[in-house]
């Protein structure tokens, strides 16, 4: 089973679970660091003499909770973080998962489950390949930002939670020239507010109790690349001051300090709210400032194109990384697919494929296996008129082939045997959209 190999980082107290998953995991080949303190992973995660690419950490410990660490260590948030939790933990993994963490395994697990996980989650952080989606909306995400690549203005990225914000973020560093300078993703979420001033700032030697050295923050540490502000809905009002002054006079202040250091970054924030509204309490000034370059991802529900399009994709790189029966997605699970809002979007999606992977016996995957809750629901039978039937096979079976043709409207057509015309009046029916105006 091929897998990505990384710099992991061990965070367990027990000493028997500590050296099992040392020697397994260096055994498939990651170079590994075993800590068992909150306070020596904290000290080594923040001081930036060693970078991770992934931290797979206890919730308890003896000295402090996995959580704390990850608070204090997502000074380096860019590491990501898969928690082992015991079964009374959950909501705390949950949480944390919200918070940033990319995944959680419960405890006890089997080896070839963690390794799994290992797996997914060194891969979560891939790069995207240049495409993020088939559906017009997403190719015009495409579009706009390779438009905004070149601009060293602030991006503002809107959308649901799970909508691919974040990917979109990776994607606009990778096209541009800061393209081999950092990305620092920063939950502001996840950061206590009183935190956050002097971990995107930094902090002077002496600056308060317990600043025993010279701290350079996210701010510095992005160098000439993207600093990635997530959740920026959540920061606090007087945060938002030193933001704003940080954008409009290209400098900033360590804290504790009154030199200033000049920001060279880009800055680039996303946010589930709507901190542009009326009613929000965001400054608007900043919003006006962080907004110059605007960017709304649509929920998956309002791009149904992008649907099975994901989905395959998903399901590709689980297969490649799982030791899985399963080979594909059989046609009614499709069609559930199709059926659902995904209030979760992608990344429901995904998670969503991921279970059923595991737990799926057979190779094709069934709607039982991708909705294990609605399923009876789904199987009851569901009395609709012949045209109605005839026209909700015909939209699923156009999306199918915009799908497997990465919405190429002529080869769509061409495997639907039918025009290129009435392709499109069929779409326009049905209210899909696609990109294909030019030569598709
Ligand atoms: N266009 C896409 N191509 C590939 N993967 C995607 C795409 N959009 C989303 N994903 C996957 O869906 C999951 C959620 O994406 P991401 O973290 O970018 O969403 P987000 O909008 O930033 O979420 P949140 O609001 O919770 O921070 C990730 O696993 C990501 O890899």
């Amino acid at each position: 089973m091929p897998h990505e190999t990384g710099r992991i980082a061990i965070l367990e107290d027990d000493p028997i679970m500590g050296e099992s998953l040392h020697q397994r995991l260096s055994l498939e080949g990651h170079t590994v660091k075993w800590w068992t303190k909150g306070e020596q992973a904290v000290r080594e995660l923040t001081d930036g003499t060693d970078a991770f690419d992934l931290v797979v950490c206890d919730i308890r410990l003896p000295d402090m909770n996995g959580e704390e660490v990850f608070r204090k260590a997502s000074r380096d948030t860019a590491t990501p973080f898969l928690f082992m939790s015991g079964y009374g933990d959950i909501d705390q993994a949950v949480r944390l998962m919200r918070n940033g963490a990319v995944d959680f395994i419960t405890k006890p697990f089997d080896m070839t489950a963690f390794l799994e996980r290992v797996s997914l989650s060194l891969r979560s952080k891939e790069q995207p390949e240049g495409t993020l989606g088939i559906s017009l909306a997403m190719r015009n995400v495409e579009q706009v930002l390779r438009r905004y690549a070149s601009h060293p203005l602030p991006v503002l990225i809107q959308g649901e939670t799970g909508t691919g914000k974040e990917v979109s973020a990776r994607f606009l560093h990778q096209i541009s020239a800061r393209k081999a300078s950092p990305f620092i993703a920063v939950n502001c979420a996840a950061i206590p507010g009183d935190l956050l001033e002097s971990e995107l700032f930094g902090h002077e030697k002496g600056a308060f109790t317990g600043a025993h050295q010279l701290h350079r923050g996210y701010a510095e540490r992005a160098g000439e690349g993207i600093l990635f502000l997530d959740e920026i809905g959540d920061m606090q009002p007087t945060l938002q001051v030193k933001l704003l002054r940080l954008i409009e006079d290209g400098y900033f202040h360590r804290v504790g300090s009154e030199g200033q250091v000049p920001f060279r970054a880009r800055i680039v924030c996303a946010t589930h709210q709507d901190i542009g509204s009326d009613g929000s309490s965001f400054r608007k000034d900043l919003f006006f400032r962080l907004s110059t370059l605007p960017v709304r991802i649509a929920p998956l529900r309002e791009r149904p194109e992008d649907i099975l399009w994901l989905a395959h994709r998903f399901l590709e790189a689980i297969m490649e990384i799982r030791d899985t029966r399963v080979r594909g997605i059989g046609a009614l699970a499709e069609d559930a697919m199709l059926e659902h809002s995904w209030p979760g979007n992608a990344r429901e999606l995904r998670n969503r494929l991921e279970r059923a992977a595991a737990l799926s016996e057979s190779m094709l995957l069934m709607p039982a296996d991708i909705f294990p809750e609605i399923v009876t629901a789904y199987n009851a039978p569901r009395m609709e008129t012949l045209a109605d039937a005839r026209e909700a096979a015909e939209r699923r079976q156009i999306l199918r082939a915009l799908s497997a043709t990465n919405g190429q409207i002529l080869q769509a057509a061409r495997r639907l045997g039918i025009s290129r015309t009435t392709l499109w009046e069929k779409m326009t029916r049905f209210g899909i959209e696609a990109s294909g105006c030019s030569g598709n």
